[in-house]
């Protein structure tokens, strides 16, 4: 009888988690980009390999909150944490002060831990890992210490041998076809969030919600149409998101309809509005109404 079992990837913004969740499940179920705090609830990514069920469960990166918005994803990173069988703490750099944070609450939970490190692409030389290695070293009875490069799927294979060692036996928790618990809507929401990320700079990106209004089937034409809603907090950042002659919304969309195509292996006719919502990340009601609460 093959094993499953829950596995939480915690760490701080931006060194890799949702990609690691991605490569590990063979499919783009959560949106990455190189601007920090992407990911704003926990994510699940289901992995059957070899009768075993994997399931994955990314986080928010883990960092001091300051607005509700802040506060919920602080919340959904530390939920996540409770009744798993394992934790995957990624981290791309040595220890530091800041890490604290995060090791404080891997100690508080006590699960079995394994450090991943990731980028290792990136690393000139193998000293560069070994010194990560040892300034975590101490730090708290990991299971395993396993570099990795979720870019190259680089030492995966060891990756999830060590993580199936504190998976049971038993039978699996979801049907095997299933890859996340996310909703459609909610997945093409975020893809057009993440198409925005890039598209935009400084305060911009980390302002914005994307909800979709309605998705109907056009039978004449055999598509599906969907009008997504963007909130941003100011009329200056409608401005941008619009851009001149609306050329930037204009290839949002384009971007946004390709992908969501080619995963959902269908035909889009995408529509997308802009609202602004006055501090709408500071707002605990608003923030859960946007998807991002409990
Ligand atoms: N070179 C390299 N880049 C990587 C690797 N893994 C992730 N990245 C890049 O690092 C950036 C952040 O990746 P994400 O997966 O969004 O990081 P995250 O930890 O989920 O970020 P938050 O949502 O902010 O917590 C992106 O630009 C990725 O392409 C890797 O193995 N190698």
């Amino acid at each position: 009888m093959g094993k499953s079992g829950f596995i939480t990837i915690v760490g701080k913004p931006n060194v890799g988690k949702s990609t690691l969740l991605n490569a590990l499940v063979g499919e783009k179920i959560a949106i990455t980009s190189p601007k920090v705090q992407t990911t704003r609830y926990r994510i699940t990514g289901i992995l059957n390999e070899d009768d075993n069920q994997f399931i994955f469960i990314d986080t928010p990166g883990m960092h001091k909150p300051s607005h509700s918005l802040g506060k919920q994803m602080d919340k959904a990173a530390t939920e996540a944490m409770a009744d798993v069988d394992c934790v995957l703490w990624v981290v791309d750099q040595p220890f530091k002060k800041s890490d604290e944070f995060i090791l404080n609450r891997i100690k508080h939970e006590g699960l079995p831990t394994i450090l991943v490190i990731n980028k290792i692409d990136e690393l000139e030389k193998k000293s560069d890992i070994d010194e990560i290695i040892i300034s975590f070293m101490g730090k708290y009875e990991f299971d395993e210490i396993i570099p990795v490069s979720a870019k190259d799927k680089t030492h995966f294979v060891h990756l999830k041998n060590a993580i199936l060692k504190h998976l049971y036996e038993g039978p699996q928790f979801y049907p095997e076809d299933y890859v996340t618990d996310q909703s459609k809507d909610a997945r093409m929401a975020e893809l057009i969030r993440e198409k925005i990320l890039y598209a935009t700079e400084q305060e911009v990106p980390h302002s914005v919600a994307v909800m979709i209004e309605t998705m109907k089937v056009n039978e004449e034409l055999n598509t599906l149409d969907v009008d997504a809603l963007i909130i941003v907090e100011r009329d200056s950042q409608k401005g941008i998101i619009i851009g001149k002659n609306g050329e930037m919304l204009k290839k949002i969309g384009t971007q946004a309809r390709k992908e969501i195509n080619k995963i959902f292996d269908l035909k889009v006719h995408l529509t997308l509005w802009v609202k602004v919502k006055k501090d709408w990340r500071n707002d605990p009601q608003t923030v859960t109404r946007y998807g991002y609460g409990d």
